[in-house]
């Protein structure tokens, strides 16, 4: 008998995303610039995750990956397809929306309470956030005098006191200096260690491969594999490394067995 598997968290059934851009192709019509195109951006992604489980979303620039995380944590509505999931799940750094009149001090405690914390929650975590943030003495001043790099600090420093079931961690959206990033990773190691399920798009295969346990391999708004993290991203290496030295064919015939390997163990959802 099989031992029990971790509960399901999250399911993506068939997402499609197709965004209306700029025609930017040739021709005379002189109103051609104000002709929108769709560009399918997503095209059919399904697959499941169970709760243990930290998925490392790879995939070249303009994958789809960003994309994928907005949809998975609501923040935008697929074309088609559907988000199952067994908690919110957030993504890191959109949090609570903050009111620029009020100082940081009070921003802070009203970011906390808005994710769900209690008064006497927010009372003991605010120090901390404060800390992570520092901005000096300015947390007492309102938020509006603020440079955008201390707003970015604090904005990331309440967000990462959430406790999230199922967190989605976007590099693109980290946030400061080296030193203020050294500090956050501690906050976000210990926001990664307390939630069930993790998603981080991250272009370091160290990253990858330390804090993950599967990763899914995004190629032009399709995945292409999903597995075991070194072998993937060694995978992933040999495609983009022959991309790198032009080697089109071979790099295409290379992708071809991927997807053709990834084929026969894809999920597939009951309909109706
Ligand atoms: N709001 C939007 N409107 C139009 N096109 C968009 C929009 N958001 C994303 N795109 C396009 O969708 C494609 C996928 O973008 P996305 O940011 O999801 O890729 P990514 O894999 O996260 O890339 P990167 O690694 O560069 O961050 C890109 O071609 C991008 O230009």
């Amino acid at each position: 008998m099989n031992a029990a598997k971790p509960p399901i968290t999250l399911a993506a059934d068939d997402i499609h995303m197709t965004y209306q851009v700029r025609y930017t192709g040739k021709g005379r019509n002189p109103l051609n610039h104000l002709r929108r195109v769709p560009k399918p951006v997503l095209k059919g992604i399904s697959f499941y995750v169970r709760e243990k489980e930290f998925v490392g979303v790879i995939g070249r620039n303009g994958s789809g990956k960003s994309t994928l995380l907005r949809i998975l944590a609501g923040l935008e509505t697929p074309t088609s397809g559907r988000v199952f999931s067994s908690a919110k799940p957030q993504l890191l750094g959109v949090g609570a929306a903050l009111m620029p009149a009020l100082s940081g001090h009070e921003n802070v405690m009203l970011g906390l309470l808005a994710m769900g914390f209690t008064p006497e929650e927010a009372e003991e975590i605010r120090p901390s956030v404060i800390d992570l943030a520092q901005i000096g003495r300015a947390i007492h001043t309102p938020m509006n005098t603020y440079s955008s790099g201390m707003g970015a600090r604090l904005r990331f420093a309440i967000s990462v006191a959430a406790r999230p079931k199922i967190l989605m961690v976007d590099e693109a959206l980290a946030t400061g200096d080296a030193s203020f990033q050294e500090r956050s990773k501690a906050a976000m190691d210990a926001m990664i260690e307390r939630a069930g399920t993790v998603f981080l798009v991250n272009h370091s295969r160290e990253a990858i491969e330390g804090m993950c346990n599967r990763v899914i391999w995004l190629e032009d708004g399709e995945v292409v594999a999903d597995g075991q993290p070194e072998q993937k991203m060694e995978q992933y290496m040999v495609y983009v490394s022959a991309l790198a030295r032009e080697e089109y064919e071979y790099a295409a015939e290379f992708l071809g067995k991927v997807k053709e390997a990834y084929g026969v163990q894809r999920p597939a959802f009951n309909r109706g």
